[in-house]
């Protein structure tokens, strides 16, 4: 085994056991600020496009982006499994998703993540077969959210939980080490977790309900207040900090 697939065996280990704190990172300094304070995965995430790069949802994200902020976390990272986001339209056949999973690798990740299920199982498994770990992300996705005209929260009946069910199996038969769950309803989340061997890691999905929690750095801290989702929970206000150390510079220049 991979250093890589030691540390994604780990982690899938948990279930039920030792919770799973997850944080994105997008840069040499978050990285190793959270790798030194123990955050076991540091995940790459192309919400990137959006609190990094200004575009208005992940749909704008490409992998010149990704590699360039991989590469840069990976410097900073020690011990924490890095898991970098595919970004839409980099895993549309099986081949492709392979070719781009294998150029975050070399750019530093121990893993990678895609978006959907069913549809997604056949590209999971081509990159699960080449040895490189793979998360599952299902509920809300993101890279849809112009399809769906929106965010909107998912499994709010007995249909849409057994389609994400049935998603969150395709993702474990394909070999997936954890699945991410995004914005899911509270009581739908604990099924899903009680009924799937693979861990569960949750956005938005209610206190929890899942094996474990992933959020994004910008919305912890507080680094980024023009769209915050409405599960967020700021525990400093880094926005508030540099507004008064450059309105202080300014004043004393
Ligand atoms: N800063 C930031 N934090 C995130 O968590 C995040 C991003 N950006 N960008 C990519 C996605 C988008 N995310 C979002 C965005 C909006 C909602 C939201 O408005 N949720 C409502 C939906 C209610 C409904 O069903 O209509 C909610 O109440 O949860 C949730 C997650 C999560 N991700
Ligand atoms: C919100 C998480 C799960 C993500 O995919 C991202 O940060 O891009
Ligand atoms: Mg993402």
């Amino acid at each position: 085994m991979t250093d890589s697939q030691i540390k994604a065996a780990a982690l899938q280990g948990r279930k039920g056991g030792q919770r799973i704190a997850c944080l994105t990172a997008y840069d040499y300094p978050t990285a190793r600020l959270l790798d030194e304070a123990g955050v076991g995965l540091l995940l790459v995430g192309d919400s990137l496009g959006m609190v990094v790069l200004g575009y208005p949802d992940t749909t704008h994200v490409t992998m010149e982006h990704m590699l360039h902020h991989v590469a840069a976390v990976a410097r900073g990272n020690q011990q924490a499994l890095i898991v970098g986001d595919l970004p839409i339209h980099s895993y549309d056949s099986p081949s492709q998703a392979l070719e781009n999973a294998q150029k975050l690798v070399d750019a530093g990740a121990d893993a990678v993540k895609l978006e959907g299920g069913v549809r997604q199982a056949d590209k999971v498994k081509a990159i699960v077969d080449a040895g490189i770990p793979v998360l599952g992300h299902m509920g809300m996705l993101p890279q849809r959210v112009l399809e769906e005209g929106g965010y909107k929260k998912k499994g709010k009946s007995e249909e849409e939980f057994e389609a994400i069910l049935d998603g969150c199996r395709a993702l474990e038969k394909a070999g997936v080490f954890a699945i991410v769950l995004e914005s899911v309803v509270a009581d739908t989340a604990q099924r899903l977790t009680d009924a799937l061997t693979v861990p569960t890691i949750g956005i938005g999905c209610g206190e929890k309900t899942c094996d474990g929690e992933v959020a994004v750095i910008t919305d912890l801290v507080g680094a980024y207040p023009w769209f915050v989702p409405p599960f967020a929970k700021p525990q400093s206000n880094i926005a508030e900090d540099v507004s008064k150390a450059v309105r202080w510079y300014i004043q004393q220049a």
